[in-house]
C-alpha cells in the first residue's frame, strides 16, 4: 500500500475475492487495512441484469443468499458493505422500483449482520443534452423512491452511508459551474433525503478529478451547516491517473 493511503482512506470496499487475499509476505489484506486505521468493506452486489420488457435498464443482483455471505464478511472483519443499482435520467418506474426494493432489501440484510451497508443509487451522467434541473428532478424522484423503501423495510437511517450522483447537465449541453452543481445537488438531497442519514458521500460518476474536486469543495463550502457530512467516494476520480502512473510496473510507485 502506499503510504500516503492511510492520510486519504477511511475506508476500502474491495470485491469478496480480495477480503480473503493476503500479500505476497502473507499478510492478509484485511489486517494490513486494519492496522493503517482504514475499515476493510466489501462489494456485495453481483453486478447488474437487464430488466425484460424495458430498453436495456437494469436490476442490480446478489439478493440470493446474501445474509449467509454477510455473516462470513463480518467474521473476516469486514464493516461495511456496498451495492450500486444503476438508473438513469427518464428511468422507467420499473426501473425505479425494482432497483429501491433490492436497495431496501439489501441494506436491511447487511443490517442485520452487523455491516454499515452504502446504498448507491446511481443516476448515471449520460449523453443528451439535458439540463441540470431535469437531472435534479430525476434524482429526486429516484431518492425519494429509495427513502420510501428504506423505511418499509425498517433500515436503521442512522447506521446507513448513501453513495449518491452529483446533479450534472448531461453530456452533450453546456458544462455547469460548480455553484450551479452544489445549488442543485443539495437542493436535491435536502428535498429527499431524511438529516438522520449521517453522511452523503458522493460518487465521482465519469467527472474528472478536477472537475469532482471543484464541485465538492463548492458544495461544502456553500452549505457549512448540512445536516449530513458532504464527501466522497469516489472510484474513476481517485484511481484513474493512479492506475495509468504506476501501470503495473513496480519502476513507477516513487512517481504517485
Ligand atoms: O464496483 P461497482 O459496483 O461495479 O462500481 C464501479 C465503481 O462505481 C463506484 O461505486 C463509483 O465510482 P465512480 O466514483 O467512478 O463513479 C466505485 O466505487 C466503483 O469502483
Amino acid at each position: 500500500m502506499h503510504a500516503r493511503a492511510p492520510r486519504l482512506l477511511a475506508r476500502a470496499a474491495p470485491a469478496a475475492v480480495t477480503l480473503f487475499q493476503s500479500t505476497a509476505a502473507g499478510v492478509p489484506f484485511v489486517e494490513v487495512l486494519k492496522s493503517q486505521g482504514i475499515f476493510p468493506g466489501i462489494k456485495v452486489d453481483t453486478g447488474l441484469e437487464i430488466i425484460p420488457g424495458t430498453d436495456g435498464e437494469t436490476s442490480t443482483q446478489g439478493l440470493d443468499g446474501l445474509g449467509e455471505r454477510c455473516k462470513r464478511y463480518y467474521q473476516q472483519g469486514a464493516r461495511f458493505a456496498k451495492w450500486r443499482a444503476v438508473l438513469k435520467v427518464g428511468s422507467s418506474s420499473t426501473a425505479i422500483l425494482e432497483n429501491a426494493h433490492a436497495l431496501a432489501r439489501y441494506a436491511q440484510i447487511a443490517q442485520a449482520n452487523g455491516l454499515v451497508p452504502i446504498v448507491e443509487p446511481e443516476v448515471t451522467l449520460g449523453e443528451g443534452d439535458y439540463t441540470i434541473e431535469e437531472n435534479a428532478y430525476w434524482s429526486e424522484k429516484i431518492y425519494s423512491h429509495v427513502f420510501r423503501l428504506l423505511n418499509e423495510y425498517n433500515v436503521v437511517l442512522d447506521a446507513i452511508l448513501l453513495k449518491p450522483n452529483m446533479c450534472l447537465p448531461g453530456l452533450d449541453a453546456p458544462t455547469a459551474s460548480p455553484a450551479e452543481v452544489a445549488k442543485y445537488t443539495v437542493r436535491t438531497m435536502a428535498r429527499s433525503i431524511p438529516p438522520a442519514v449521517p453522511g452523503i458521500h458522493f460518487l465521482s460518476g465519469g467527472m474528472s478529478e478536477e472537475e469532482s474536486t471543484l464541485n465538492l469543495q463548492a458544495l461544502q463550502e456553500a452549505y457549512p451547516n448540512a445536516p449530513w457530512s458532504l464527501t466522497f467516494s469516489y472510484g474513476r476520480a481517485l484511481q484513474s491517473t493512479t492506475l495509468k502512473t504506476w501501470a503495473g510496473n513496480k519502476d513507477n510507485v516513487a512517481k504517485l
